[in-house]
């Protein structure tokens, strides 16, 4: 559990998940979370988050694998497990009848050592709301106060479903800024996620997951440099691709045209882009459009969600035969 000097507050050792039907939506993935890191899971629609997330919250047994939050198994030790977690589900379905302030009574009822009520609201901005009943709220709303209930426990270690869907984007940055001041506080974080700028921004490490399986795993620095980076441009009026330097001695490993517009993707960066600038010097004409850029995590998640699409068409075609 202790590696380095730093512990790891969350253990996953070849965890796999197979629904009634058969159907094994968790396929034997393993990482580790450190204390007051902040993770992030990715994936796309129906890769696997939400059937993991259950499982860390001890809300499932795993079908094989092995879960260990602080040691402990989060299904078999719920009672040592849970009062030290706070969980922010995708749906929190409060009574909708009750107002804000109430609801967040009831819930600190429920846990040992809370928080007073209020101070959770205000954590995540809705103190001025505490008396307006919870079906009047936004679903931007709904979701901080999902938050400020997971917060009323003080957690050690916080499961963050889709912490910041329907939130505006003013919402979602003051909530960035809350996860990363817990996150310093010493919390650890657990987040699911479809919005890779809040990967990028929050999370010290991620995973992004493909059909149950981990495709990629990282910093978010670490995932992004596997991608290629990028330069397009438009090609000045009377000229040809075929005019441009030979674009495997400028570092480029594929290109698109579409119209004027030329995409090229390389992996050197700086020699692509000074071969073509100087080109374009040499030649005298000016390259409009022109957007040379890094990598991003959106570009490693979208080169992923390709080949599961791909893969996905030879399944169907296999299937058929
Ligand atoms: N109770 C269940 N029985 C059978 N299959 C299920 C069940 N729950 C989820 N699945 C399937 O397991 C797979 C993973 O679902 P899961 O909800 O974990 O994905 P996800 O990555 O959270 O997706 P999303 O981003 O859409 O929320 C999906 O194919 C889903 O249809």
């Amino acid at each position: 559990m202790n590696t380095n000097g730093h512990e790891h507050v969350i253990e996953v050792t070849d965890l796999r998940r197979v629904y009634g039907g058969g159907f094994e939506a968790v396929r034997g993935i393993s990482f580790s979370v450190r204390r007051g890191e902040v993770f992030a899971l990715l994936g796309t629609n129906g890769a696997g988050k939400t059937s993991t997330v259950e499982l860390l919250e001890g809300l499932a047994p795993p079908t094989d694998g092995r879960v260990r939050i602080f040691g402990h198994d989060p299904h078999t030790e719920r009672a040592v497990v849970r009062p030290r977690t706070g969980v922010m589900l995708q749906e929190g379905g409060f009574p909708s009848e009750l107002t804000v302030a109430e609801t967040a009574r009831m819930w600190a009822g429920c846990v040992s050592g809370a928080r007073p009520p209020l101070q959770a609201l205000g954590l995540v901005g809705l103190e001025h709301r505490a008396d307006v009943r919870v079906k009047q709220l936004s679903g931007g709303e709904r979701r901080r106060l999902d938050l400020a209930l997971a917060l009323l426990g003080k957690p050690e270690v916080l499961f963050l479903d889709e912490p910041t869907t329907g939130l505006d984007a003013e919402g979602r940055r003051e909530t960035w800024d809350l996860v990363r001041e817990l996150r310093d506080g010493g919390t650890t974080v657990l987040l699911t996620t479809h919005y890779l700028e809040e990967a990028e921004d929050l999370a010290d490490r991620l995973a992004i997951l493909h059909r149950g399986s981990i495709a990629a795993t990282g910093t978010p620095a670490e995932v992004t440099a596997a991608q290629p980076s990028r330069i397009s441009f438009e090609l000045p009026e009377g000229y040809f691709l075929g005019d441009l330097p030979p674009l495997g001695r400028l570092g480029v490993l594929g290109h698109e045209v579409e119209g004027r517009l030329v995409r090229l993707r390389t992996r050197e960066l700086q020699r692509a882009a000074t071969g073509l600038l100087g080109w374009a010097e040499q030649a005298g004409v000016e390259l409009r459009r022109l957007d040379v850029r890094s990598a991003s995590l959106e570009e490693a998640f979208l080169g992923i969600a390709r080949q599961a699409a791909a893969e996905a068409a030879t399944d169907v075609k296999e299937y058929a035969v």
